[in-house]
């Protein structure tokens, strides 16, 4: 059969849909957008054709001796059609050589019965006419493109139908009512623009139409395009209400819609391939329609602009935070941070929430009367002693806490926290919490009390600095237990606790214990159980974040590992069990500590510890007036003039002398060495004295930990490592707790790796205490990992011949345990505990407080950013500029906070 196309002659971009693709500004409400390819055609084929050229030149020849009228009368002559013919080519039978295309654009013809006779013509353009009968274009067979826009036609395609016809452009015509148009089965763009149709009908059968350009008509419903596999709708300026019978257009790209009067987006909801939606000038008003276009993964193009919509408050952000895949919202292009800020506003991260926390209470207590803390007076060298009990609900970790306390009381005290939770039967408040109502919470955040707040299950939870105070003045170290993002915030205090996770170690035992509080509602439950896991998670990527931590289902076992841990780093050890009374005495353990003092050792003193610069003195008023020695170890007060020792003794309280805690013999060896540094002339420069290199507070203590030393699943020494965080090469080949015990085999917590896990246990390496009877026996329920960079790198550096003590500064194991969600960004689990509700002083933006106050940025400034007590500007350098101090376990803090003064 033959082909109605000779070779050569067909153009294959019709073919193969090119001629619909680049349509992107298909969507423009005018009709300068039809068919650029078929503009640039006609023109520029114009231009071109040399033997068009020559005509036009001898043409123009003759014009100048006489001028010709064209068709006159609107009658289509052969001068005319001459002049407007070209792209010379092969007829459809190959016989001849023929134009393709005619190009007659504004001769003001009513009459084109001449272009009968020129039945080879593929392209037709004769826009800009008079024309209202189309019938001759029924004898050009091979016709492909027709372009008769700006005429009179009022009847569409009202002739007998070429058989390839592919591209129509009737924009600008009196069309009233579509055709059936089921002749036209070849059709794939069909341009009716700025007609007076009001109702789309007839293109059933039209089964490749691709593109439909409707616009500025009366068309009041959506329908007749069912099932059509067009890529390309515009129908913007009708007046449609409601978006319908669009979700069976499986190919649909890009739709047009605006100048209409819609309200909802509904209908848009199974348009899958969606990448450009225009709605400019309707009447969407309420948020929730973008969830009707969420789906669309491909959308990148959004226009809502002139809608009601676009007066809500941050409605940019609002639907960027819904799609975020957008490139182009209301023909703005979209910018990162601006991304990024509509995260941190619809769904901070933990570490944005955090920051936030932080500079809300900084300025609030910023704005208060300077004050002095017992807990912060200057040490350069020595941060006040903390433990902060970590996990999710129902780890025990209130009840280690308080036995810590009860048993401990001479070194620890309980930090209370504030809460706006009804208080339960058994809680006494005051020491369980203080329960306050909302208000005063409020009020309290107003007057810069607290040091961090946070919002769990609808209620919420902060701890004030006088919390920490009280236990300060009394000479103790502070304990207190919170949820992660608690410690978030702290994290970005002066404070620098040791944070120990306690994690239950199976889902199932947690469960029925958070069951068996009967407090909880179902939801709490699961959302409990779900923070378990992100605990462990957090812990795998965010290696360091915790010091230690406690795997335990058993709340005595639990605390038997956290009581054998603070011992060790008390350097004491038990003589009775841990249930009897006065269950600890102080032994010997200079030798072995002195290279690592421990952190509650180098709670001594404040004043104490050698500072640089010659600030205080040798030892401590001694705190608590002690029966034993532990009253000279413990962190006490600030040293007043008249407490200062005498050589070799610290005296407590009445003035009695006692032996010297190591802290206080490493200050006198510091200030020896200082005085000698003086005597010999060299002085170590401000900042070199500023930066000298921090305590080691956490030590190494045993080189068999609880659960470290063996499989803590089976008792089996030397299996694989649980929290594999330390160079083996370095270490005794002890002692790492097998993760089976550990991993979450269907109800099992995933044992973090690379975490806090891990230290030291096998930690081997440090110092060959002995270990007490306990801390060697195994657990099938239970492990103990500590975690000890200080250590670690003062073993590493000291070249003294001691093994590393793992711990956190160790390789992460896992692929993700380096990955950290940083500040802002991602988004991070958001934790579920908390509902992120705002209090209302959070309406306030504190930091514009600040101005109002007539407060100077160089206040601020002199203050620093962490400061969160008001207090005097302490001589510590601040710990994000102290090398070591970014290398302590559980320092790995984030600058997320902007500066003060730009803020202000
Ligand atoms: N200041 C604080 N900041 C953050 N979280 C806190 C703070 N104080 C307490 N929390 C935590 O809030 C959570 C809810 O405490 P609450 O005492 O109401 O519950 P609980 O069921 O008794 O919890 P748990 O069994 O863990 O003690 C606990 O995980 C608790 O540790």
């Amino acid at each position: 059969m033959e082909s109605p196309f000779p070779e050569g002659n067909y153009d294959p971009a019709l073919d193969s849909g090119n001629i619909m693709e680049p349509e992107t500004d298909i969507l423009k409400l005018d009709d300068s957008n039809f068919e650029p390819d078929d503009a640039e055609l006609t023109f520029e084929n114009e231009k071109m054709d040399p033997i068009k050229d020559e005509n036009n030149s001898a043409l123009g020849e003759e014009e100048e001796q006489e001028e010709v009228e064209l068709s006159p009368g609107g009658i289509l002559d052969e001068e005319t059609i001459g002049r407007g013919l070209s792209n010379l080519g092969r007829s459809a039978t190959g016989d001849y050589q023929v134009y393709l295309d005619v190009t007659i654009p504004g001769f003001s013809l009513t009459d084109i019965s001449l272009l009968v006779e020129y039945e080879h013509l593929q392209k037709v353009e004769i826009p800009y006419n008079d024309i209202s009968d189309l019938s001759p274009l029924g004898k050009l067979k091979y016709l492909l493109i027709l372009d008769a826009s700006h005429n009179n036609i009022n009847k569409l395609l009202d002739f007998e139908a070429p058989k390839n016809l592919q591209v129509v452009n009737l924009s600008w015509n009196k069309i009233t009512q579509m055709e059936d148009l089921s002749a036209h089965k070849s059709l794939r763009k069909l341009i009716l623009d700025n007609n007076e149709i009001s109702a789309i009908v007839g293109l059933e059968k039209c089964k490749r139409l691709r593109h439909l350009s409707l616009s500025h008509n009366k068309i009041k419903k959506i329908e007749g395009v069912e099932e059509l596999p067009i890529q390309h709708l515009n129908l913007s300026n009708n007046e449609i209400k409601m978006i319908k019978n669009l979700q069976s257009l499986k190919q649909l790209r890009e739709v047009n819609l605006s100048g209409n009067i819609i309200r909802s987006l509904a209908g848009l909801d199974n348009n899958a391939l969606l990448m450009s939606i225009d709605l400019e000038d309707n009447e969407v008003i309420d948020i929730v329609e973008i969830n009707h276009i969420k789906n669309a993964k491909h959308l990148r193009d959004l226009n809502l602009l002139r809608n009601p919509i676009q007066e809500l408050p941050d409605y940019r952000l609002s639907i960027l935070f819904r799609i975020r895949r957008l490139t182009s919202l209301d023909r703005r292009l979209v910018k990162e941070n601006e991304k990024v800020a509509a995260v941190n506003m619809f769904d901070p991260p933990m570490e944005v929430v955090a920051a936030r926390d932080h500079i809300m209470h900084v300025v609030y207590s910023f704005l208060q009367p300077s004050r002095v803390w017992d807990s912060t007076l200057p040490n350069i060298e020595t941060p006040y002693p903390m433990l902060v009990l970590v996990g999710p609900q129902g780890s025990g970790k209130k009840d280690l806490a308080m036995k810590l306390v009860d048993e401990f009381g001479d070194y620890f005290g309980y930090g209370t926290s504030h809460t706006t939770r009804r208080p339960r039967p058994d809680e006494v408040a005051g020491k369980d919490y203080y329960f306050v109502s909302l208000e005063k919470f409020e009020m309290d955040i107003k007057m810069g009390q607290f040091i961090q707040t946070y919002q769990y299950n609808e209620n919420w939870y902060g701890l004030q600095m006088e919390s920490i105070e009280i236990v300060a003045r009394e000479g103790l170290a502070c304990v207190v237990h919170m949820e992660l993002e608690g410690v978030l915030t702290l994290k970005n205090t002066y404070l620098e606790p040791r944070y120990v996770l306690i994690l239950p170690l199976n889902a199932e035992d947690h469960e029925r214990r958070l069951r068996e509080r009967g407090i909880y509602t179902e939801e709490q439950i699961a959302r409990t159980l779900k923070r378990a896991d992100m605990y462990v998670q957090h812990n795998q990527e965010h290696p360091g974040f915790f010091d230690m931590m406690i795997c335990s289902d058993d709340i005595s076992e639990a605390y038997r590992q956290m009581r054998r841990l603070v011992m060790d780093y008390l350097g004491v050890s038990a003589t009775t069990p841990a249930s009897t009374a006065a269950p600890y005495t102080i032994t010997d353990t200079r030798e072995a500590t002195e290279a690592f003092p421990t952190p509650f050792a180098a709670i001594p003193s404040v004043g104490g510890v050698g500072s640089v610069g010659g600030v205080g003195g040798v030892g401590g008023v001694g705190g608590p007036a002690s029966t034993n020695q532990m009253g000279a170890r413990t962190w006490s007060k600030p040293s007043i003039p008249d407490s200062m020792s005498q050589r070799g003794t610290t005296r407590v309280g009445s003035g009695a002398p006692v032996s010297r805690g190591i802290v206080e013999e490493e200050s006198i060896k510091r200030r020896h060495s200082a005085a000698k540094d003086v005597v010999s002339g060299y002085v170590p420069p401000l900042y070199e004295q500023l930066l000298t290199s921090y305590p080691k507070t956490a030590p190494q203590s045993v080189d068999q930990q609880i659960g470290l030393g063996e499989d803590a699943g089976t008792g089996v020494q030397g299996s694989e490592p649980r929290a594999l965080s330390a160079p083996l090469g370095e270490q005794q080949p002890t002692t790492v707790t097998s993760a089976t015990a550990t991993t979450r085999g269907g109800n099992q917590y995933q044992t973090p790796r690379g975490g806090a896990a891990g230290v030291g246990g096998a930690g081997a390496g440090v110092a060959n205490r002995p270990v007490s009877a306990d801390s060697s026996s195994s657990d099938a329920s239970s492990s103990t990992n500590l975690s000890d960079l200080d250590s670690a790198t003062e073993l590493q550096q000291g070249g003294k011949g001691k093994a590393r003590g793992a711990g956190k500064g160790a390789t992460p194991t896992t692929p993700n345990a380096n990955a950290n969600a940083g500040a802002t960004g991602a988004v991070a689990p958001t934790g579920g505990g908390g509902s992120r509700g705002l209090l209302p002083t959070e309406k306030v933006n504190p930091l514009e407080l600040i101005d109002e106050q007539g407060y100077s940025s160089a206040n601020s400034r002199s203050r620093g950013g962490a400061d969160t007590s008001g207090q005097l500007p302490h001589p510590r350098p601040l710990s994000a500029h102290r090398p070591d101090s970014a290398n302590r376990p559980g320092s790995d803090r984030h600058a997320v906070l902007p500066p003060i003064q730009n803020a202000a």
